[in-house]
């Protein structure tokens, strides 16, 4: 029996996309991550969320072998990062939180090149950024300067960018930042067709009622570990009839808003 379930496990470890197991960082001394353990699978939406500076985009960075110095096991597509080379990159999607487009680029330009870095031969990256482009309802402004767009268009291009060589691990942080209601409903709905193909999306986000209507599993990141994981339903079981916001506020035991606000209100208005 005991045998069984080590097999079992270790054939669940084989599957994930994703596996971290006892991921510690410090910066300066301080330890932001500490002990996280994670995995996830083809299929999931993943919203992965925590309070601000909880160490949600170092983890991510960590996973994208943009952070060093990290202690514990990170595991993409079956292979510790640390003796993967540069090979399993390909295989994944990545939206920062901020972005840093080639400005003076056109997005036709950008995308092409981007494409061109992931591996596409270039008739079939400008193709494909055509193909977003349009889908994203900015083909009239393909061939203008990134510079001068804006910031929802932007993020359209950054996300564009992330997905064109069509990868089987999807990073995005924040990804519906500066989105007007429509082309967040255009982009919840690719999300999840992506996720029903076999793609694994893990996300950072703020947006409560995004987070709780798009993932099928939520993570929170307090106090450097994973606090809660399940679907928002099984968080909610645990947690009350709540919302994810009151959920949250719960789960990082904050209760102070008020609180916080009052004092603001009072230092603002000292003479
Ligand atoms: N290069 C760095 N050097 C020193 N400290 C860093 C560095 N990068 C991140 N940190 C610190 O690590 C902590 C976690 O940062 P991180 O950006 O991962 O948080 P986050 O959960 O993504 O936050 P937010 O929700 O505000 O985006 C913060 O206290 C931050 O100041």
């Amino acid at each position: 029996m005991e045998a069984m379930n080590v097999e079992a496990a270790s054939r669940e470890r084989e599957e994930a996309v994703l596996s971290i197991r006892d991921l510690r960082m410090n910066y300066d001394g301080r330890y932001v991550l500490n002990g996280v353990d994670l995995e996830a699978r083809p299929k999931q939406i993943i919203g992965y969320i925590g309070p601000n500076g909880a160490g949600k985009s170092t983890t991510i960075k960590i996973m994208l072998g943009l952070v060093k110095g990290y202690t514990g096991e990170v595991r993409l597509f079956g292979q510790d990062i640390k003796e993967a080379g540069t090979e399993y990159k390909r295989r994944i999607g990545y939206v920062p939180e901020t972005a840093e487009l080639y400005d003076s680029l056109t997005a036709r330009e950008y995308l092409t090149f981007t494409g061109e870095l992931y591996g596409l031969a270039p008739e079939s990256a400008e193709r494909k950024a055509k193909a977003l482009m349009d889908g994203f309802g900015l083909s009239h402004a393909i061939d203008s300067r990134v510079s001068s767009y804006s910031k929802g268009m932007k993020q359209k291009v950054l996300l564009a960018s992330s997905l064109l060589h069509d990868p089987d691990l999807i990073f995005l942080d924040e990804p519906l930042s500066g989105l007007d209601a429509n082309s967040v409903m255009v982009i919840k709905e690719l999300l999840e067709l992506l996720a029903s193909r076999g793609k694994t999306i893990f996300y950072s986000s703020h947006i409560m009622d995004v987070v709780e209507k798009i993932s099928s599993r939520i993570v929170l990141l307090s106090g450097g570990r994973v606090a809660a994981d399940g679907s928002f339903e099984e968080l909610r079981a645990r947690g009350g009839e709540k919302s994810l916001e009151e959920l949250f506020n719960q789960l990082t035991d904050f209760h102070d808003h008020r609180i916080i606000a009052e004092r603001l209100v009072t230092a603002l208005e000292e003479r």
